[in-house]
């Protein structure tokens, strides 16, 4: 049966792309993250179909602009139906704020359930030289705590971060923050673009509430048994 803590990336262009590999994960699955490719291809469709489903959405735009554009990009998602979206921590505490805030206020007018906003602290794909090649002297760990504080102290509902900060994001702050980490790979797969990565236990046992898994899932030769392998690697911490 599904875990509501395994969220399945669908990093594809087409809605029959969607329709095949959710359709082929069946109950395993119940929670799916639509990015990037998918929204900008597809767009505000597939969210209403996988709801249609019964499934619930990250929608992962990621979302980093001046707060007034930030906070009413996000007022325009809102009645899509998802369950959770996303800024750059990096568009600073005010963004943040302003966004949190006028989500709420929103929901509140129009009688909807607000959407968990969380933050992207640093990407997981970057290393620490891509990120000293940024200028910044702090290590990425410390980094991303300090974008997770901000996060919550903005009024945001949690990160997305690496599962290698899992643990000492939980510590700074507290048990009802949500960690959502990519980033994930069973032991032994190709770590692909990804940089900061942990096996589903590893991360779990860290701290994350949420796992979001693509290409382990997706690419595989059959994606329901690579569901299924990682559900009950995940099951064994709770
Ligand atoms: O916000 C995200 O979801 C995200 C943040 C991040 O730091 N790293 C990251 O990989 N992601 C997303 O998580 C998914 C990971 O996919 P796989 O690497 O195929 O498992 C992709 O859809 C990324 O866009």
């Amino acid at each position: 049966m599904a875990d509501e803590r395994l969220i399945a990336a669908l990093d594809f262009h087409t809605l029959e792309d969607v329709k095949e590999l959710v359709n082929t994960l069946g109950d395993s699955v119940s929670y799916y993250k639509v990015g990037m490719e998918l929204f900008y291809s597809v767009g505000s469709e597939v969210v209403t179909w996988l709801r249609g489903e019964g499934k619930e959405v990250f929608l992962d735009l990621k979302l980093h602009d001046i707060p007034n554009t930030v906070a009413s990009g996000l007022c325009s998602l809102m009645d899509l139906g998802a369950s959770i979206l996303n800024v750059h921590a990096s568009g600073g505490y005010t963004m943040m704020k302003t966004a949190a805030d006028r989500l709420h206020e929103e929901a509140a007018k129009r009688g909807i359930a607000c959407p968990k906003l969380i933050a992207v602290t640093v990407l997981t794909s970057i290393n620490q030289e891509d990120w000293e090649g940024l200028g910044h002297e702090l290590q990425i760990k410390s980094a991303v705590v300090r974008y997770a504080k901000l996060a919550k102290k903005a009024g945001l509902d949690g990160v997305v971060a690496s599962p290698q900060e899992a643990a000492l994001i939980r510590e700074a702050c507290g048990p009802d923050f949500l960690i959502v980490t990519p980033g994930v790979r069973p032991a032994g797969a190709s770590a692909d673009d990804q940089s900061r990565i942990a096996t589903p236990a590893k991360a779990l046992e860290a701290g994350a509430s949420h796992l979001v898994i693509g290409r382990p899932i997706r690419a595989a030769k059959d994606p329901k048994a690579a569901a299924e392998a990682i559900l009950k690697e995940m099951e064994s911490v709770r």
